[in-house]
């Protein structure tokens, strides 16, 4: 067979969800078919959620019938576990069977999915339970959008937030975590302000992500005051110093004119210091910011500590005193270990 004919052959087969109105159009006029039939896929696809073409009753059924082969791109629900306090964690098999977890968090009056943006991870932080599990693949923009449509039909309810928290670095994942941005917010109606991807920092891509000039949160997982001390967390800190990442994420927004938000974990004995707080001030001086502060989930494969309460809102109010906004974020589904870092990707509840 010819290059041409495979390329097109791919393109045809290429899955349809992900794909925006125009590229659905197109797709429907490839096959002979008119242009209205691509407005019609496009209401099946992200309204209906269809997961076949044969579901769609509105096409012609000897047309449907020559498509029995094409991918719409949805995953099926291998496992699912619910938490007490109603977060529910899904194992979710790909097409070509892998498996990723995604979680969504009900509260009054939000439905926030925490999105993967990998399968697996390959940036070995020493905290993480998937950083333990090792990398496979990057996911495609359709394997994101996917996640979240499929958390919606399961609570039977529209997602407002998105957190791409769940696991692997997205911004490993640049080309495709910024089309499944595109997509959420165009074809699902998610506010891209209700959109946040969350990062490590990988050099040079935070200014990729600015010149995309997109309204999203972008939240930095720091986790560490000094460059020592994150060496030790996160291996892959040794390639991005600290003070570039700080000057990166300054650049970033004077570009986009938003405001960047910090992670920082509290492990007990580690990072949680009146020392550490005070350098963590000193490193944010002037930046317009918030921080997070995330208290250690645990995670069978290494023995740190989560500080006890105390501790914690000692950090805090150091942080305070220093005029910077904090917030203390307990993590949601500790239960169904389905909380910030534990997921792994296996059926283990
Ligand atoms: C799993 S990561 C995925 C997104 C991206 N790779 C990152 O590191 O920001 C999402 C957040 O979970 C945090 N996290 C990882 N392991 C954790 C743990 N054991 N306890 C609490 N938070 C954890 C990360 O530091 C990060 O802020
Ligand atoms: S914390 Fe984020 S970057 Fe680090 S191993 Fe886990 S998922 Fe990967």
């Amino acid at each position: 067979m010819e290059e041409a004919e495979i390329t097109r052959r791919r393109n045809i087969l290429s899955p349809l969800l992900g794909k925006s109105l125009p590229e659905l159009t197109e797709w429907v006029q490839e096959q002979g078919q008119p242009a209205y039939r691509g407005k019609q896929l496009y209401q099946w696809l992200y309204q209906k959620g269809a997961r076949s073409l044969s579901e769609i009753t509105v096409f012609p059924k000897q047309w449907r019938e020559n498509l029995q082969d094409q991918p719409i791109g949805r995953s099926t629900i291998a496992h699912r576990s619910i938490a007490p306090d109603e977060t529910r964690k899904y194992l979710l098999r790909l097409h070509d069977s892998e498996l990723i977890e995604t979680v969504g968090i009900p509260t009054a009056k939000r439905l926030t999915v925490c999105v993967s943006s990998q399968v697996g991870c390959p940036m070995s932080c020493d905290f993480c339970a998937t950083g333990k599990g090792g990398f496979t693949r990057n996911l495609q923009a359709h394997e994101i959008v996917d996640q979240v449509m499929t958390v919606a039909e399961d609570f039977q309810q529209r997602v407002s937030h998105v957190v791409f928290m769940g696991m692997g670095e997205p911004l490993l994942n640049l080309e495709e975590v910024i089309k499944a941005v595109k997509s959420l917010n165009q074809d699902i109606g998610i506010g891209q302000r209700n959109l946040t991807v969350s990062t490590v920092g990988i050099p040079k891509t935070i200014p990729k992500l600015a010149a995309e000039k997109l309204q999203i949160t972008l939240a930095i997982s720091l986790h560490a005051s000094n460059q020592v001390l994150r060496e030790q967390l996160i291996p892959s800190g040794g390639g991005y110093p600290l003070l570039q990442l700080i000057a990166d994420c300054r650049d970033y927004v004077e570009k986009t004119h938003r405001r960047i938000s910090f992670e920082y974990i509290l492990l007990a004995g580690v990072n949680d210091t009146p020392n550490h707080a005070q350098e963590l001030a000193q490193l944010l001086r002037g930046f317009q910011t918030h921080v997070n502060l995330i208290p250690y989930n645990p995670i069978s494969e290494v023995d740190y500590q989560r500080p006890d309460k105390n501790r914690i809102e000692a950090f805090q109010t150091a942080l305070q005193d220093a005029n910077i906004a904090v917030s203390i974020r307990y993590s949601r589904g500790l239960e169904a270990d389905a909380a910030c870092g534990q997921l792994r990707a296996k059926q283990n509840s």
